[in-house]
């Protein structure tokens, strides 16, 4: 099959972006994982598919594959900044406010006078078993969504919560880390990523908290590894230092790709992620 791709990037979170918007594209999980092989393919952290939608009120169908697994995941915020900008670029729609449907939400994007695009992230997910967490014999600590997790012989304290897909994020204080860069993220990643008490896996997040509006992140993704940004990341890192009572309700967040601001009142109010979102080059591929 012939393919003709995008390759986008938002903070160093890259992409390979498929118009699916004319005709369905029948791509299974070998291919997909070929077309994010970073040597026998063309290589990203995910995949992202562009649908129509036959919902009222709705543009797009927004469907998001991890390279790696080749495996559909329910959100990716990175890929959605991206996605607004593919659109908008390619004529595929005329406005600057752009209603996506993912597998289990609807979001807002809308693409911002200075070049970057801010997406409403939805409300985050608390409740455990939601996420999915099995906190069974569990008493929470500091605050309702912070579970003691034993991780490679050492009780974590895990913030859990959902973005619409799962995160764990940890506060490096609590493990005496005040530099992000020399967090232990490649042992504790992966063992944080499979641990049993995820049945569908997590994404490790990895937060310092510089100050109150100013943090620095790293995330070990589910299905791919240590990436250089990660959005839906960076909003559960942002909720979870909220809830902690260490952030204000704004943050620039700080990733090894780029800055992204998130912004969470609290309560049942959405989470607002801005940032950018570029478009690397286009290509074809034969799979
Ligand atoms: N690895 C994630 C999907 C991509 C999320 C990330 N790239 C983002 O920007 O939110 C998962 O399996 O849930």
């Amino acid at each position: 099959m012939r393919l003709r791709f995008t390759k986008m990037q938002g903070a160093g979170n890259d992409f390979v972006v498929l118009d699916a918007t004319a005709a369905p594209l029948a791509i299974d999980a070998r291919q997909m994982r070929q077309l994010g092989d970073r040597r026998f393919g063309v290589g990203a952290d995910q995949l992202l598919i562009v649908e129509r939608s036959a919902t009222p009120g709705v543009d797009f169908r927004y469907r998001i594959f991890n390279g790696a697994s080749g495996e559909e995941v329910e959100h990716c915020g990175n890929g959605a900044r991206c996605f607004a900008r593919y659109v908008r670029d390619r004529g595929l729609i005329e406005r600057d406010t752009i209603v996506v449907e993912t597998v289990n939400n609807q979001l807002v994007l809308k693409l911002q006078a200075d070049g970057r695009v801010t997406v409403d992230m939805n409300r985050p997910v608390l409740e455990a078993a939601r996420v999915p967490f099995d906190a069974s014999g569990l008493r929470p600590l500091a605050f309702a969504q912070q579970w003691p997790v034993e991780v490679l012989g050492r009780t974590l304290p895990l913030a859990v919560l959902s973005m619409g897909n799962p995160h764990a994020v940890l506060d490096l204080a609590a493990i005496g880390c005040d530099d992000v860069d020399r967090a232990p993220v490649e042992t504790l990643g992966p063992a944080i990523e499979a641990h049993a008490r995820f049945p569908r896996k997590v994404n490790a997040g990895f937060l310092q908290i510089v100050d109150r509006g100013h943090v620095r992140l790293r995330v070990f993704e589910r299905d791919a590894g240590e990436t250089l940004a990660c959005g839906t990341g960076a909003c559960a890192a942002v909720v979870a230092g909220i809830l902690a009572g260490r952030l204000d309700p704004q943050v620039d967040v700080e990733t090894r790709g780029g800055l992204l601001t998130i912004a969470w009142p609290g309560g049942e109010a959405s989470v607002a992620m801005t940032g950018p979102a570029e478009t690397v080059f286009e290509g074809e591929i034969t799979l």
